[in-house]
C-alpha cells in the first residue's frame, strides 16, 4: 500500500516562472525508505511540502500523508522548535498522553541523556542535540512513516551516526517507512531502499538506491557522487 504518491506533479510558484516541480512522480510504500537527493534549490523542499499536504500542487495526482501515523522532522530545528519551551515538552508534545517513562526513552533512544537534557530549554542546548529532539518528538507515537527534512544536518559525525542508528532500528523493529531529504550520500546510501535523484524541479535518476550509486546513468548523478567523494 502507498503511504505517499505524487503522480506527474507540477509545482510553479506565483512569484517565480521556473517550475519547482516538473513532472515528478514519487510512491513512499509502507516499510520503504525513500530518499530524496539533489543540490540546494532542485526541489526536495517543495516535494516534501506537497507530499504532506503543507503546499498544493499546479497539477498532477497526490495521495498525501497521514498526519496521524507520520512523524515529522523539519530543516532547522533551531527555528522549528520553540526555544521557550523545555526539551521534555517538546518531546511529550509528539505524543498526546506520554509518560515521564515514555519521554524520557524517546531521549535515549536518540542517545540523549534525559538526566541531563529533559529540563533544559530548547535555546539552552546546541543545533544537533535540538535536532535530536526533533527526531524523539517525531519518534515517540511510534508513526508508521517519516518524513524528515535534512535530519543529519546540523549534527556531527557520531551524533550523525547515532541518529542513523535510530532511523535503522526503528525500520527493522517495526517497520519504519521514510521519505527523507538528504545532503549526504553516504548517508542516504545507509538510510534509503530507493533513491530519488532531483535537480531544477526534475527528477533525473529513481531507483535501487544501491544500484544507483554504483552505476549512475545520469550524469548529474555521476557529479553528485564525483562531488560526494571530497
Ligand atoms: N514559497 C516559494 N515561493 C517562490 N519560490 C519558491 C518558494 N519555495 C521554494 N521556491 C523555489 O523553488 C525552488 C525549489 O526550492 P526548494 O526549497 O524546494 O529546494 P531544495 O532542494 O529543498 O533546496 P535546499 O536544499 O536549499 O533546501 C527554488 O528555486 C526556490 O527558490
Amino acid at each position: 500500500m502507498a503511504l505517499i504518491e505524487l503522480r506527474n506533479v507540477r509545482k510553479v510558484f506565483p512569484t517565480t516562472q521556473t517550475p519547482a516541480l516538473d513532472n515528478v512522480s514519487v510512491t513512499v510504500h509502507e516499510g520503504e525508505r525513500v530518499a530524496v537527493v539533489g543540490q540546494s534549490g532542485s526541489g526536495k523542499t517543495t516535494l516534501l511540502n506537497i507530499a504532506l499536504g503543507f503546499t498544493s500542487a499546479t497539477s498532477g495526482a497526490v495521495q498525501t500523508a497521514d498526519p496521524h501515523t507520520t512523524g515529522l522532522v523539519f530543516q532547522n530545528p533551531i527555528t522549528s522548535l520553540d526555544p521557550r519551551w523545555k526539551v521534555c515538552d517538546i518531546v511529550r508534545e509528539g505524543k498526546s498522553g506520554s509518560s515521564y517513562e515514555e519521554v524520557r526513552e524517546a531521549l535515549e533512544n536518540v542517545s540523549l541523556d534525559p538526566d541531563v537534557v529533559m529540563d533544559r530549554y530548547i535555546s539552552d542546548i546546541s543545533g544537533g542535540q535540538a535536532q535530536r529532539v526533533a527526531i524523539a518528538r517525531a519518534l515517540i507515537s511510534e508513526p508508521k512513516l517519516l518524513v524528515a527534512d535534512e535530519p543529519v544536518s546540523a549534527v556531527d559525525v557520531l551524533g550523525k551516526q547515532y541518529i542513523i542508528d535510530t532511523f535503522q532500528h526503528a525500520h527493522e523493529e517495526r517497520g519504519l517507512a521514510m521519505l527523507i531529504v538528504l545532503h549526504d550520500l553516504g548517508v542516504a546510501q545507509k538510510l534509503s531502499d530507493t533513491i530519488v535523484v532531483m535537480h531544477e524541479g526534475k527528477i533525473v535518476e529513481h531507483g535501487d538506491t544501491q544500484q544507483v550509486l554504483t552505476h549512475p546513468e545520469h550524469s548529474y548523478t555521476k557529479k553528485l557522487i564525483e562531488a560526494a567523494r571530497w
